[in-house]
């Protein structure tokens, strides 16, 4: 007889995360003994106000910063414990980060702009199937002053997924769009969340938003305050602000 399926364990587990900065003698305290997990595939939405410690978190958690004290583990990986080398490289194999303000290469294509992960990544997907998981097959010879906002914030969904990422991590992703842009943009991270089954984090300050994940964390003061499960998610195109 066979038993249960085997459970995977979390994507991430942080413990007791404390990031304190220094400058001179003032110092802040923008994350105090935070602990969070996250399972595969699944969509966290993270609220809280301003200074509250989001993209402090996010940063850790993606390899951009280091902690003061605390653990954070990427599946069996202790980021904490890295070195600078490991996580360049975990960044670069396992991480997608997508940030309000898009950062395309002005001089290149919205294809060739992806391009330029895949031909690094290990084993990305087609750069056109990126393209068309955000709905820019048509878009693709178009540089980036020729699209709008929210299509080079596609494009840039587009470049973080190509490589076909466990996470995706993304701070602000509609804060430079009106809604209706920002909805489509949503779609693109929804269905990428679907289709590539990365472990997704979602900064932002807009609280609608919160409908259409698995699980939202707010933050407030550095500390986790409050979380809460969807039992149902809504699709972007049901959220309205
Ligand atoms: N590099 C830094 N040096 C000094 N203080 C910093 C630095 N980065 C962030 N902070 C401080 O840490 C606290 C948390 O900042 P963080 O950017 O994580 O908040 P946030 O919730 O993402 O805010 P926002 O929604 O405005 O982006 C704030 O008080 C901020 O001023």
């Amino acid at each position: 007889m066979r038993g249960p399926p085997a459970r995977t364990g979390p994507v991430f587990r942080v413990k007791a995360l404390s990031k304190t900065y220094r400058s001179g003698l003032l110092e802040v305290h923008a994350l105090r003994c935070v602990d969070f997990e996250a399972a595969q595939g699944e969509f966290v939405v993270i609220l809280g106000p301003s200074g509250s410690g989001k993209s402090t978190f996010l940063n850790i958690v993606g390899g951009l910063d280091r902690a003061s004290s605390g653990e954070v583990w990427f599946k069996d990986h202790q980021l904490t414990a890295a070195s600078e080398a490991e996580l360049t490289r975990y960044r670069r194999d396992h991480v997608g980060f997508v940030f309000q303000f898009y950062n395309l290469v002005p001089s290149l294509t919205a294809r060739e702009n992806v391009q330029l992960v895949t031909e690094i990544a290990h084993n990305p997907m087609p750069v056109d199937d990126a393209l068309a998981l955000v709905g820019l097959s048509e878009r693709r010879d178009h540089f980036p002053a020729q699209l709008s906002g929210g299509e080079q914030q596609r494009v840039a969904i587009a470049r973080a997924i190509a490589k076909q990422p466990e996470v995706l991590l993304c701070d602000e992703p509609t804060g430079a769009l009106d809604s209706r842009t920002g909805i489509r943009v949503l779609e693109a991270l929804t269905e990428v969340n679907r289709a590539v089954g990365a472990t997704t984090l979602v900064i932002t300050h807009n609280a609608a938003i919160r409908d259409i994940a698995d699980r939202v964390v707010r933050f407030a003061d550095g500390r986790i305050a409050e979380e809460s499960r969807n039992a149902a998610r809504k699709t972007p195109a049901e959220v309205s602000w």
